[in-house]
């Protein structure tokens, strides 16, 4: 009797443990048959549809010859199952047990679509996010990790592609448009956290907004503060031929030489992009440029801080896959609060304040 028990658990075990290799080493499935639907364009169709559609509608939306159905049904089952789209009944048969059902748009899908009124400067528009995610460019990477442990180069992109990510960026247009388009879309979220943190950016008056692209971050701040002056300080292809206005400002160079003069120095998802020794060089170079007047002068960093004991499970995991993300696409890391703090005493700051909670990120204040 005990025996048997004790084989049942030792199976249940093994198959746990089956199942548990299987969901990871096939979750590239359904990050491939998402990036099909976007692709098809299916969350635009959906949402234009105006009413939940039902799949011989979107077969026909999508001019799908038929015999495609059963396949574009099995594709959504997944998609819906991984609550990319809801199922519901169609309209004024809520009632019936056999009504027709049809496919409708989740919170996670509307922030998908092209370009529609959902889309608005509150919310951030993650297509761009994904097209980036799911290009080649940035998949091919991971196939060579195992060869890049036994290797010379600093990133895993290197070993790839055969140079860094930033000089491939410079010497592909189509890429760098990707990347830069797809961190403009993250960048969406900055009203929120210029809402919730009035007080982070009142008094200051002039910002240098570092790596900060195409400039969304600083348009979305000047909005909010339209005293403040904002230089967006970037490398040189990133930031050509940007239109400047009366308090916008682009500047091109490299933050490891000088960074041009301001109040507040301004970074968000930058810092994680370096290793310790680079990033206590650029903190070096904020000292040298900040004006210290008073109770003024600080840096703003928007990043992740890992905090294993406080974050949910599945928080800590998407960090962890952001750190290996940095370590495979570029040098850089993510930290935990003890490892921020030591290197902002290193570069001779005295001072820090973590607001937590900005979804995977924390707004951090580094004063002199
Ligand atoms: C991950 S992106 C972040 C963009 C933007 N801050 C945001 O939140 O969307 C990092 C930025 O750092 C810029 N960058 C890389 N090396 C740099 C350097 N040496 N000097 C200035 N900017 C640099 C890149 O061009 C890129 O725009
Ligand atoms: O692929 C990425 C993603 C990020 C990123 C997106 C959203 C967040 O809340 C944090 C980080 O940052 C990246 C990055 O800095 C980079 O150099 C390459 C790729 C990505």
């Amino acid at each position: 009797m005990d025996l048997d028990q004790g084989c049942k658990g030792e199976a249940s075990e093994l198959f746990e443990a089956q199942a548990h290799i299987y969901r990871h080493i096939f979750n590239y499935a359904t990050s491939m048959s998402l990036g099909c639907a976007l692709e098809l364009g299916i969350p635009d169709i959906v949402h234009n549809h105006g009413q939940p559609i039902t799949i011989q509608e979107l077969v026909s939306k999508l001019n799908l010859p038929i015999d495609k159905t059963l396949h574009l049904h099995r594709l959504m089952r997944l998609l819906t199952h991984s609550k990319f789209f809801s199922v519901t009944k169609l309209p004024n048969n809520q009632e019936d047990e056999d009504a027709k059902e049809g496919y409708v748009l989740t919170a996670s899908s509307k922030l998908l679509l092209k370009n529609t009124s959902i889309n608005s400067q509150n919310v951030p528009n993650l297509l761009p996010f994904a097209n980036l995610v799911l290009d080649n460019v940035f998949v091919t990477p991971w196939q060579f990790l195992g060869k890049w442990f036994y290797g010379n180069e600093s990133t895993v992109f290197e070993t790839a592609h055969g140079i860094p990510m930033w000089e491939f960026a410079n010497k592909n247009p189509s890429f760098n448009r990707l990347f830069n388009d797809a961190m403009a879309g993250d960048s969406q979220m900055m009203s929120l956290v210029v809402k919730d943190c009035q007080e982070i950016f009142e008094g200051v008056e002039s910002l240098v907004d570092v790596g900060g692209g195409t400039g969304l971050n600083a348009k979305i701040l000047l909005e909010a503060f339209p005293h403040m002056t904002c230089t967006v300080f970037d490398l040189p292809h990133v930031v050509a031929n940007m239109i400047e206005t009366r308090n916008l400002k682009y500047v091109g160079g490299d933050m490891f030489s000088s960074i041009p003069s301001a109040d507040a120095i301004f970074f968000k998802n930058v810092l994680h992009n370096w290793s310790d020794d680079n990033v206590l060089k650029i903190l070096k170079r904020c000292r040298e440029a900040i004006r210290f007047e008073g109770d003024k002068g600080k840096v703003i960093i928007i990043d992740m801080v890992v905090d294993e004991k406080h974050d949910q499970h599945e928080i800590t995991e998407t960090k962890m896959v952001f750190d290996v993300l940095m370590m495979v696409l570029v040098t850089g890391r993510e930290r935990t609060e003890v490892e921020w703090e030591k290197l902002f005493l290193e570069a001779g700051f005295g001072q820090y304040k973590i607001t937590p909670n900005f979804g995977l990120r924390s707004l951090i204040e580094v004063f002199p």
